[in-house]
């Protein structure tokens, strides 16, 4: 449990690149792994999370290697995977969990998945109840959690599943599932939430269609899908530069660019939510990469205002709240948030945790049910209790986002244990270095 103290720096300025997205790059693994032929990637995000993804498509049958700067994956084809020797480690990784369970669903394979402290307790029910109904066949404890054990059913029946709770990794585990099923598999998401899934299955060649009907999407699989190779570039990932969005946000003087960073409207959320709060943040040379819109971001030091944020926009930016919960502590007046009763389910319940974070920081917090409400410091530097220590919870971004609170403290802020960030940001130490140099 490597501890750090982040002391009050910057201005951050210059240019950085973030690793690339984490979702997009999970996706690139499994969709070349049963894509027939060679899959090229480049930018692929080297994190833990990803790795963990790695690890499993290998243990079912894929080839994957990294030559140079890219990664190279020889695909089995939909519906090849192979049966594992071992238990499927799925580390600290929801997205690889989820999405892994529905790609066994429709495969003749039993296995089982494990995971650590932090995985262990997230809720795998929302995937067994539709995998379910597809025909898998569940071993696990009645809550529902890690260590699990299933067999996928050959062949497994469609199913048109309503989303019940706001999840892009139940959305993807049953269009996964649908992939090597017979007939059409329909999932209706009354949210819309990120949609990598559907726009990287329709680039491999998988007939997908999207239909809006009175704010909900209807989203079809034809299964029995032949996925064909591709050569995908994963854009900078916006969770990942959020940090950094932040951070310049909050250092006075700082003037940063940040290039080649996913902006899709369903992750976007952040970037309005700052922009609301009186934050300068400017898209520089909007283009493509990899069907995904992207853009350098330059971030300029800025007084914020606390807001009220409206619990629509949630979705688009679940990821950044604890970073969110940050610059609303810097910010002018108060901050008001509802509707994220998902935080309390992600690698910590990060309501708690941020909450308790923020107060060991000298900040004024109210957690309630469903949001936090924060009083903001109007700039001023954070100042914390001697003695106080964050308490990551195994949570990569608990520990990021407080390290960004340290860099607008009097006296620095203290993070119990700064692994996980390995997970989903392995070079964030060396890029805050050099920001705030
Ligand atoms: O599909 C994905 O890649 C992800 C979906 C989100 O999770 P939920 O679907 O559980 O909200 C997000 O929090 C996670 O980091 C990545
Ligand atoms: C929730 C996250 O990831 P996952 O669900 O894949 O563990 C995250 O990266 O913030």
């Amino acid at each position: 449990m490597p501890a750090h103290r982040f002391l009050p720096r910057g201005p951050l300025t210059g240019r950085l690149r973030v690793p690339g997205d984490k979702s997009i790059s999970h996706r690139s693994i499994m969709f070349g792994a049963l894509a027939v032929g060679e899959t090229r990637v480049t930018g692929l995000l080297e994190g833990e999370d990803v790795m963990a993804t790695a690890a499993a498509m290998r243990a079912m049958g894929a080839q994957i290697e990294k030559s140079g700067d890219e990664w190279i994956i020889h695909g089995v084809g939909v519906g090849g995977l192979l049966q594992p020797e071992q238990a499927l480690d799925m580390g600290n990784s929801g997205t690889s969990t989820r999405l892994l369970m529905g790609l066994v669903a429709s495969h003749d394979i039993t296995t089982s998945f494990t995971g650590d402290a932090s995985l262990s307790k997230r809720p795998m029910g929302r995937v067994i109840d539709p995998l379910s109904l597809m025909g898998a066949h569940f071993e696990a404890s009645p809550d529902g959690t890690l260590p699990l054990m299933m067999r996928g059913a050959q062949p497994a029946v469609p199913i048109t599943y309503r989303l019940p709770v706001a999840s892009a990794q139940v959305k993807s585990a049953v269009l996964l599932a649908g992939l090597n099923t017979p007939g059409i598999t329909t999932v209706i998401e009354p949210v819309p939430t990120r949609d990598h899934s559907e726009r990287m299955l329709r680039g491999f060649g998988a007939e997908l269609e999207v239909e809006e009907v009175d704010g909900e999407r209807i989203i079809r699989i034809h299964g029995e899908a032949e996925l064909k190779p591709q050569q995908v570039e994963v854009p900078g990932d916006p969770s990942s530069a959020a940090f950094f969005i932040v951070a310049a946000l909050i250092t006075e003087g700082s003037d940063l660019v940040i290039e080649n960073v996913g902006l899709n409207p369903t992750r976007a959320g952040i970037v309005e939510v700052l922009r609301q709060m009186g934050g300068s943040i400017e898209e520089l040379d909007r283009r493509e990469v990899g069907g995904e819109p992207v853009a350098d971001l330059r971030v300029r030091h800025s007084a914020l205002t606390g807001i009220e944020v409206d619990p629509s926009i949630a979705p688009s930016m679940i990821d950044e709240f604890p970073v969110f919960f940050v610059a609303a502590a810097l910010a002018n007046g108060t901050t008001t948030t509802s509707g994220l009763d998902e935080l309390r389910v992600k690698e910590s319940d990060r309501l708690s945790a941020m909450a308790a974070a923020l107060t060991g920081a000298g900040v004024q917090v109210e957690e309630s049910e469903d949001g936090l409400t924060i009083q903001g410091s109007g700039g001023e530097p954070l100042r914390g209790t001697s003695n106080s220590r964050t308490k990551t919870h195994l949570d990569h971004r608990i520990a990021m986002s407080m390290a960004v609170a340290g860099l607008a403290s009097r006296d620095g802020v203290e993070v119990d244990d700064i692994a996980p960030i390995q997970t989903s940001f392995p070079n964030f130490m060396e890029l805050l270095d050099r920001a705030a140099s």
